[in-house]
C-alpha cells in the first residue's frame, strides 16, 4: 500500500482491543484495549510482568493472541504489506553476526528485505553511528548496540516504530540521545509506542502513557492529564514570617491548609498565582512558593498498588 492509498484516518495509529494471552497458568495479557496516536511518544508503563512484552509481541505478530485484536493503521501486522516500511521494531538489544561489521549488518537486512543499500549508510548516520561503520559488532557498546537495532528498525523509513525498553543499559548520555532521538520522530509525525518501567524517564519522554498491571489496563491518557487526575495532592509550599495571618487569607478562599515546621504552610485547593495574590492584598512577605507537583512515579505505584507483585 503507498501513502496515498492509505486511509487518513487509521494512518499510523495502533489500535489493541481485547488483546488476551492465556500461558498455561498465567494470563499474561488480560483484554487490555488502547490506543496510540501517530505524531506523540507514547509510553507503555507497568511493573515487571505486567504482560508489556506480551502485548507487544502480539502487535508484531510473534505471539498469537487468545483473544482480542491489535492492528497498525488499520491491519494485523501479518496483513500490512510492507511491513518493515511501515513499521520498526526493537524488542531487545540488538543482536548481529559478531565479526560483521555495522555496516555489513545493515547491508544484509536491506538486502534481504529490498531495500536500497544506501538506505544503511542513511540510517547509520541517522543513530550517530557512521564513524564506527566499520567496527565489528563485537566490539561495540550496549549504547552502540541500542543505536544500531534502531538504525534496523528504521531502515525501510517507517511511519510506526516500536520499542521495547530501548533505554535498558544505557548511560546518562545514551539516554538524553535516545530521548531526544525519539521526540524527534514523534515531531516528525511518526508513531512512537515506548515500553518502559523506568517512569521517571517516561516523565521527560512521553506526550501520553497507557499504564497496565497484571495484564489490564490501568490508566491512559495525556502524561499531564494522569498526573492532573492526581491534582488533588498537587501542594503548594509556602514559607512566610506570617503564617497566621496568610492561612487565615487562604482559608476564607476555601484552601486546606497544612503545616509542617514553624513559618511553613502546605497548601492545597488554590494554585501558587493565587497565593501570591492574597500574601500581597495582605502585606504578608514571602520567602518561599513551590508547586509540589505529583511525579509520575508516585502516581503509577499508587495506580498500581496491589497488582504489582511479581508474576
Ligand atoms: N512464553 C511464556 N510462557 C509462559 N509465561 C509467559 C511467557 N511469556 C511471558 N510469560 C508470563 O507472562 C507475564 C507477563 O510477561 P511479560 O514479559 O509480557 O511482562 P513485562 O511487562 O514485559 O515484564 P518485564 O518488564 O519484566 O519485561 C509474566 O508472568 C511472564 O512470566
Amino acid at each position: 500500500m503507498t501513502d496515498g492509498q492509505r486511509s487518513p484516518t487509521s494512518d499510523g495509529q495502533i489500535v489493541v482491543s481485547g488483546l488476551t494471552k492465556q500461558y498455561k497458568n498465567v494470563r499474561a495479557v488480560n483484554n487490555l484495549s488502547f490506543t496510540v496516536a501517530p505524531g506523540r511518544v507514547t509510553g507503555f508503563l507497568g511493573p515487571n510482568g505486567a504482560g508489556k512484552t506480551t502485548t507487544l509481541r502480539m502487535l508484531l505478530n510473534l505471539v498469537t493472541p487468545t483473544a482480542g485484536t491489535a492492528t497498525i493503521s488499520g491491519q494485523r501486522y501479518a496483513d500490512l504489506s510492507t511491513p518493515l516500511r511501515q513499521v520498526g521494531a526493537v524488542l531487545e538489544a540488538s543482536s548481529a553476526h559478531k565479526g560483521r561489521t555495522g555496516i555489513n549488518h545493515l547491508r544484509v537486512i536491506c538486502a534481504a528485505a529490498g531495500l536500497p543499500k544506501q538506505r544503511a549508510d542513511e540510517a547509520l548516520a541517522l543513530v550517530g553511528l557512521t564513524p564506527a561503520a566499520k567496527r565489528k559488532f563485537k566490539g561495540y557498546s550496549l549504547g552502540m548496540k541500542q543505536r544500531l537495532g534502531i538504525a534496523a528498525a528504521m531502515l525501510g523509513d517507517p511511519r510506526v516504530l516500536i520499542l521495547d525498553e530501548p533505554a535498558n543499559g544505557l548511560d546518562p548520555e545514551g539516554i538524553r540521545w535516545m530521548r531526544g532521538f525519539l521526540k524527534n520522530l514523534a515531531h516528525e509525525g511518526r508513531t512512537v509506542l515506548v515500553s518502559s518501567h523506568l517512569l521517571s524517564e517516561m516523565q521527560l519522554l512521553a506526550d501520553d502513557v497507557v499504564i497496565i498491571a497484571a495484564g489490564q489496563l490501568v490508566r491512559q491518557g495525556p502524561v499531564d492529564q494522569v498526573l492532573g487526575s492526581m491534582a488533588q495532592s498537587a501542594r503548594v509550599r509556602v514559607r512566610t514570617p506570617q503564617a497566621e495571618v496568610l492561612a487565615a487569607a487562604l482559608k476564607a478562599q476555601s484552601a486546606t491548609i497544612e503545616t509542617d515546621e514553624q513559618g511553613v504552610l502546605l497548601v492545597a485547593g488554590v494554585d501558587a498565582p493565587t497565593i501570591g495574590r492574597s500574601a500581597l492584598a495582605a502585606g504578608v512577605e514571602l520567602h518561599e512558593l513551590t508547586t509540589e507537583r505529583p511525579d509520575l512515579e508516585r502516581v503509577f505505584l499508587e495506580l498500581t498498588a496491589g497488582k504489582a507483585g511479581i508474576r
